[in-house]
């Protein structure tokens, strides 16, 4: 793995939602952190001067997040723009003298994914690739027929080492939490398989529909959209053996070596989901078969995990906005309280941070009876310090990849999903604010009930 620091960041895609959404409130928080230090040259097409992008940049900190002076002041500094279109060599070559002598420029493709193949070949032909690397977003293809294409077209200018695959769920805290609290506890280890644990469940509901971004979710649907990665990805780091250092790549080969061991979906273990309304959404096709719920039922065929039950569900349009995974432990053998729930550890994800394991303790009084209670090791309830964005774009700028999904993770997570894509699975309408289909808690069955992650209400 390439640890050399990179000289320059280019960032292509620079007028784009994702840019003003994430990339400038990040790169305004590594100022502040004194950690900018280096030109950040962006490209696009929008016929803007300096000035104009530097305001783009201020728009973009004031309505995420908020302007900070200093951290702007050093962004700003650092600024750089680069018009074109990039299908015209021109604008690369504009690009080559920007970087002047910048020897390990990294190029962060935040642009559609159609694109990433042509910016790859111009930043090749113009010579911008020598010495550098590419960070690429998601998604990562569209199947695993697309993704094993864009893995050859990077691979053709770019070593593996310096190609930087961007899911933005690895940059979470808590992500990152659910490996560090797995593997720097002992007490979990003798606990953490089949023997002890009955069913996992991951939920990831959002109680919005698709904000404007139609014409991208109609090509997507909730499986490419966050079941193939963010959600295998927290599976991964719940599942995968103990890495044998925590360098990159041993960790990478673990998460590797736990999805070969996930059976690719048939239909029978995927319930489709849309919710009523989206059809009328802007870029949304009036008789669209497009899934804005996904549940998946999965099984890790491995000595740890064979025969516990792997429920993921991601739904819009759900009655919450939250991110929580629920690991369910066996009853006691015998019931000593009537009644009494299983045991659990609850990893919540978003909007807030949690790690709480659930107890029966003996209610007070003179009856023999139990009441449950959370034993809290983690709670944050305003979330993650630190942005998912700044760490990534951090780490890539270090050389880092140990939160960047290699190209045989990538081909692996399409390998699972790939059968259940389209049409195979129909599509089946549900209630805005409900928490989709029926047919999802007939997947789940006796394994059930699905655990309906709670939010805070506001005061
Ligand atoms: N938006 C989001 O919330 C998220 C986005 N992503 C990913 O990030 C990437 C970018 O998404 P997003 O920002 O939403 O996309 P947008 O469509 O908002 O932005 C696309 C950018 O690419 C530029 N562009 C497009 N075509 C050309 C061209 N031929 N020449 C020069 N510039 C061009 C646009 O410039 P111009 O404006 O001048 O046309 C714009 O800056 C995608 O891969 C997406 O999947 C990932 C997670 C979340
Ligand atoms: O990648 C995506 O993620 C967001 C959810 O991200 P979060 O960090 O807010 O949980 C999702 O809304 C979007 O559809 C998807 O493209």
């Amino acid at each position: 793995m390439s640890e050399q620091a990179a000289d320059a960041l280019v960032f292509f895609g620079a007028t784009g939602d994702l840019a003003f959404k994430k990339i400038f409130p990040a790169l305004q928080a590594t100022a502040r952190r004194g950690r900018l230090a280096i030109p950040v040259v962006g490209v696009a097409k929008a016929g803007w001067n300096l000035d104009q992008f530097r305001a783009r940049a201020k728009a973009s900190v004031e309505a995420h997040g908020g302007l900070d002076p200093a951290g702007f002041e050093t962004l700003c500094k650092q600024l750089r723009y680069v018009d074109g279109d990039y299908a015209d060599p021109g604008t690369f070559e504009a690009l080559r003298r920007e970087l002047g002598g910048a020897r390990y420029p990294a190029h962060y493709l935040a642009i559609p994914p159609a694109l990433f193949g042509p910016v790859v070949e111009q930043l090749g032909k113009s010579g911008c690739t020598q010495g550098a690397r590419v960070i690429v977003e998601k998604p990562f293809g569209r199947d695993l027929d697309s993704a094993q294409k864009l893995n050859q077209t990077l691979l053709g200018s770019f070593h593996e080492s310096s190609i930087f695959r961007i899911d933005h769920y690895l940059g979470k805290e808590p992500v990152q939490n659910l490996v560090f609290f797995r593997f720097a506890n002992s007490f979990l280890e003798p606990v953490w398989n089949r023997h002890h644990i009955a069913s996992v469940q991951i939920t990831m509901a959002e109680d919005f529909g698709v904000q404007g971004r139609g014409a991208f979710y109609e090509q997507a649907g909730a499986l490419r959209d966050v079941v193939q990665n963010h959600l295998l990805q927290i599976l991964a780091n719940l599942t995968m053996e103990p890495p044998v250092s925590t360098s990159g790549e041993a960790v990478r080969d673990e998460k590797v070596k736990v999805l070969r061991a996930i059976p690719s979906l048939k239909p029978a273990d995927v319930v489709r989901g849309q919710f009523r309304g989206y059809r009328d959404e802007k870029g949304i096709a009036p008789d669209s078969q497009i899934d804005t719920f996904a549940a998946i039922k999965l099984s890790v065929n491995n000595w740890r995990w064979q025969g516990v039950p792997f429920y993921i569900r991601a739904g819009k349009c759900l009655p919450v906005t939250a991110t929580e995974v629920l690991v369910r432990f066996h009853r006691p053998p015998v019931p000593y309280v009537a009644n009494a729930p299983a045991n659990y550890i609850r990893f919540r994800i978003s909007p807030d941070v949690a790690i709480a394991l659930s107890t029966m303790v003996k209610a007070p009084g003179e009856a023999f009876t139990g009441t449950p209670a959370e034993l809290i090791a983690v709670h944050h309830p305003d979330g993650a310090e630190m942005d998912a964005y700044e760490r990534l774009l951090g780490d890539a700028m270090k050389g880092n990849a140990t939160e960047f999904a290699r190209e045989d993770y990538v081909e692996e997570a399409w390998r699972i999903v790939d059968p259940v894509l389209g049409s195979v699975v129909p599509v089946t309408e549900y209630e805005p604010r409900s928490w989709g289909p029926a047919e999802a808690n007939r997947l789940i069955g006796s394994d059930g009930p699905w655990h309906d992650p709670a939010v805070r209400q506001a005061n």
